[in-house]
């Protein structure tokens, strides 16, 4: 993965600003929205069952998001999917808390079957549950236990067709056939909530412009980990609070210069 690349892919998408409809949840929206207006894109939220088709047909990509999930989101999120599936708009799903209560499972499991979904990204125990193992979760939290995160990633993207990032420590992308591995990063991401769920967002915003799924969402990790660990060195490294506010600005002050200096990728 070279950084020249990563660079035209967030020029493309600042320069056209991509609409990024998101169907999320409750506790992180409006952290996503000011995240992807940081990185240079648009943020639309909306989750009516009468106005999703619509918005997402005027969208560059769709997340779905199921962290505070009920059955009328489901719904709205199945017919949102299958528009953008029509019009061959990129759909991110993040399945959170997979494997924390049947329902979720059941529904994540389902989502796969009803829409075609571009890029599966979750922690490493909700991908676990949905390909049927059962790694550690508490809540929204993958838990301490687990197994070989790039064998997981391997095989949900083998099982569900599709391109899988599994996140946490490392960041792990595969579409069956070849694997990434993402080292930027800071843990203290992990200490802000929503920081998976914009991510998910962030990724959507990449695939909008960049059509080869590996390099976009390789893209949009390496440039998430890097604004966070520039964060780390701003005032950030204060706690979770100067954090969230200082990783924005890091997102909307990323350039090709700081990719350059700070990449750390590797294909396994
Ligand atoms: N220990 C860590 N070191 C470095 N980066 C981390 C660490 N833990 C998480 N991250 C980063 O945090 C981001 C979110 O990943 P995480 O696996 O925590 O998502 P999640 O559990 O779905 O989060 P949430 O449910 O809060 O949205 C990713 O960019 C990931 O690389
Ligand atoms: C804490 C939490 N609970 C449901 S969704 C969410 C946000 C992080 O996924």
């Amino acid at each position: 993965m070279n950084n020249q690349k990563i660079a035209e892919i967030l020029n493309e998408l600042r320069e056209r600003k991509s609409l990024i409809h998101n169907i999320t949840n409750e506790v992180v929206t409006n952290f996503t929205a000011n995240g992807l207006l940081s990185l240079g894109a648009a943020p639309v939220m909306a989750h009516a069952k009468e106005e999703v088709e619509d918005m997402t047909s005027n969208a560059q990509a769709l997340i779905l998001n199921i962290g505070t999930l009920d059955e009328n989101k489901v719904k709205s999120m199945v017919l949102a999917g299958k528009a953008a599936n029509e019009k061959g708009i990129p759909v991110v799903f993040d399945p959170v808390g997979a494997g924390a209560t049947p329902y979720r499972t059941k529904v994540a499991r389902n989502m796969m079957d009803k829409i075609a979904v571009t890029v599966l990204r979750g922690n490493a125990a909700e991908i676990s549950h949905m390909i049927g193992q059962q790694w550690e979760i508490r809540g929204v939290e993958a838990g301490e236990t687990g197994g070989n995160k790039v064998d997981l990633a391997k095989n949900a993207a083998k099982q569900f067709n599709t391109t899988v990032v599994i996140t946490g420590k490392e960041d792990v992308v595969s579409n069956g056939t070849s694997t990434y591995l993402v080292e930027n990063g800071h843990e203290m991401l992990s200490k802000i909530t929503g920081a998976g769920c914009l991510l998910s967002a962030v990724i959507g915003a990449f695939i909008s412009t960049e059509k080869d799924l590996l390099t976009g969402t390789v893209a949009a990790l390496a440039t998430y980990g890097i604004a966070a660990e520039r964060a780390m060195t701003r005032g950030g490294e204060k706690g979770p609070g100067s954090f969230q506010i200082e990783f924005l600005n890091q997102l909307n002050n990323i350039n090709s210069e700081i990719i350059a200096k700070h990449l750390l990728v590797k294909e396994v």
